[in-house]
């Protein structure tokens, strides 16, 4: 029997259209997973989230390209590959972006794509439990603008290590002027606070679609979840449009169909880095590049795989005065207290365990860190810088976004302070404690691509993420390029004011800075010292997005405002890879809402 619907990728957003499709018993619902049901396994603790790093049962383990912009460095590009995708194994964060972010997409040609629908969509999910006022009151707490009653829930860490240091470091963050915020999830995320997290809070384990929304729907005779099954490509019949006649993929070594209803669609979820891939292997895509990787080119439709954005940071490390308490490293140098915290969390879920290191945030715009005069001068450049991109297809959304750096109320700029060692610099000691405070663009001008590597399926994708270059693609060799970047606002610039302001502020600042022994990295504080740090140590902080922008055709468009991909009858996108335009926040809830209204959309 043919499926109504065939959904590429049972991640956040595969498996979430997956179940809001399939409760309408009379179609049939079809999801082909590449990995494979994770029960138990250690990023179900929230401590343990990291843990999926590298272990390819879990990890697709992608790398970026040598990077243009980083001396040839290759960055590791951790995503899941389980059902649940990469909410299975990520941080748990649960967070929204400001209002003005939302609506940007609506203001890029998409009529419905709005704070108020997709925060609307992200409560319809979500179950939300405050912390208690003795806690919410000591460590900042927002409890403002929540949903309550989804599969998905959402509360406070139970447990803070060494906790005398989130309430300094608060202190700290509000006397340079960055307030607290009690509604962080109502539309401003501005400020310092405490984040929720994905945790199911009756029993401390990660709450994400698989049992939100999966597991209860198991049952339903019309939802076929086929793991193991790895797409290659979907197969289209003549004619244009093009219309999706089946999918096909790999497993256990034999290659088979599934069929689509010539009424029905096929819905990718396979994640901003994998969507583009398995449409440019079936022929959708600039049509030159096809040319090149000997793929018939059937749909000539530029955009796929350009546009790509992703955060970009940079971490300092410090010790802090042991007397303080024990920082989260001590599961990692001290053995009896691990076996002690591990009992703790079995028998009565708390300790150590139960909670995600580092829920401390701030986001903040240029302004709180950068001097006026500074500003003024640094926006000056990048509108000079800007010029460049006249004409191109990023002209439109990239003039959006240099009119947002002036809107006050969103932040380009993240801080997360976690109370453990976060970098491979620094080998954690028995009997010592630490920090790391890590320094995020996150809303950066950079544009990359992904594209398939070779025709050969199972190949990993050429993921050009083009950190801290504006100039998307550009091959500039670094001898040139530093000082380049250094005198221009690229991304560059920003990382390096808002490191500099954690170095020379932040961390010299009382009550916070009576904690901190010593700056364990970086080691040379000069100017050059820390470009040189930054080139050397920034990373993805995870959050790619735009591979499949909803946006018109001339400026890289993938998908109409119904997610349906150009030139095509059935085929939608409803993963990360959509947003046009990167949000200020940590991208999972957002995901999640916008598959919930994804699937109001397709199902009509
Ligand atoms: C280490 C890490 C930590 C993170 N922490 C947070 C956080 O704390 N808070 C937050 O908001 N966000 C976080 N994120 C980001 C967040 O998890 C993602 O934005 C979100 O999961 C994206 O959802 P998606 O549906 O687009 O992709 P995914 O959830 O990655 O789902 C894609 C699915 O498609 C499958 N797939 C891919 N290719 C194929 C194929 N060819 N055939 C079949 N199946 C395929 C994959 O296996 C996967 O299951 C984190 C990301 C990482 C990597």
């Amino acid at each position: 029997q043919d499926f109504d619907y065939v959904i590429v990728g049972g991640g956040a957003s595969g498996a979430l259209v997956a179940a809001k499709l399939s409760a309408n018993p009379s179609v049939r619902v079809a999801i082909l997973e590449a990995g494979f049901l994770v029960e138990n396994n250690a990023a179900i603790v929230p401590a343990l989230f990291g843990s999926f790093i590298g272990n390819p049962d879990l990890d697709w383990g992608f790398t970026s390209t040598p990077q243009d912009h980083l001396n040839g460095r290759q960055l590791g590009l951790p995503r899941g590959k389980a059902l649940g995708g990469t909410a299975a194994v990520n941080g748990m964060y649960f967070v929204r972006g400001s209002t003005a972010e939302y609506d940007a997409w609506e203001k890029l040609g998409n009529p419905g794509w709005n704070w108020n629908t997709i925060n609307e969509h992200i409560k319809s999910i979500e179950s939300f439990t405050p912390a208690p006022p003795e806690i919410a009151q000591e460590f900042g707490s927002e409890d403002a603008g929540h949903g309550t009653q989804g599969p998905i829930n959402v509360t406070f860490s139970n447990y803070y290590a060494p906790n005398s240091v989130i309430p300094a470091f608060r202190k700290t963050m509000q006397s340079l002027g960055v307030a607290g915020n009690k509604a962080a999830s109502a539309g401003s995320n501005l400020g310092v606070y405490e984040v929720p997290t994905a945790v199911d809070h009756t029993n401390r384990t990660r709450s994400y679609v698989v049992n939100g929304f999966l597991e209860p729907n198991k049952n339903r005779q019309n939802l076929v979840i086929n793991t193991g099954a790895l797409v290659t490509n979907i197969n289209f019949a003549s004619g244009s449009p093009l219309l999706a006649t089946g999918v096909q993929y790999i497993q256990n070594n034999v290659t088979k169909i599934l069929k689509v209803k010539p009424s029905g669609k096929v819905i990718l979820a396979a994640g901003t880095y994998q969507t583009p891939k398995i449409l440019q292997l079936s022929g959708i895509g600039n049509a030159t590049l096809l040319k090149s990787l000997n793929i018939e080119a059937r749909n000539n439709l530029p955009g796929v795989g350009q546009n790509l954005q992703d955060h970009v940071g940079v971490l300092g490390v410090w010790e802090i005065n042991p007397a303080v308490g024990q920082s989260y490293d001590a599961i990692l140098t001290n053995a009896t207290f691990a076996t002690e915290q591990w009992a703790s969390y079995l028998a009565n879920r708390t300790g150590v365990y139960a909670s995600v290191p580092g829920s401390t945030v701030v986001f903040m715009p240029y302004s709180a860190f950068i001097p006026p005069a500074r500003l003024t001068q640094l926006k000056a450049d990048l509108d000079q810088e800007l010029k460049a991109f006249k004409g191109t297809p990023y002209e439109t959304q990239l003039a959006l976004q240099r009119q947002i750096l002036d809107d006050e109320s969103v932040p380009q700029v993240e801080l997360v302070m976690t109370t453990q060692v976060q970098s491979a610099l620094v080998t954690p000691e028995l009997g010592k404690s630490y920090l790391s405070i890590a320094a995020n663009v996150v809303r950066p001008f950079s544009r990359g691509s992904v594209y398939p590597s070779s025709t050969d399926p199972t190949a990993r994708p050429a993921i050009n993420l083009n950190y801290l270059g504006i100039h998307h693609g550009k091959p500039l060799q670094l001898a040139f390029l530093v000082p380049l970047i250094q005198n221009r606002m690229s991304d560059f610039q920003i990382l390096k004011e808002a490191f500099s302001f954690v170095l020379n502020n932040v961390t010299k600042t009382a009550p916070f800075s009576d904690i901190l022994t010593v700056l364990r990295e970086p080691s040379n504080t000069t100017d050059a010292g820390i470009s040189q740090y930054i080139i050397d140590n920034i990373f993805s902080v995870w959050h790619p997005c735009g591979s499949s922008s909803m946006l018109p055709i001339s400026q890289n468009g993938v998908v109409d405002s119904k997610l349906k991909v150009y030139g095509t009858k059935n085929v939608h996108v409803v993963d990360a890879g959509l947003i046009p335009l990167e949000l200020s926040t940590h991208t999972m809830a957002t995901v999640y809402g916008n598959a919930a209204f994804a699937a109001e959309l397709i199902s009509i």
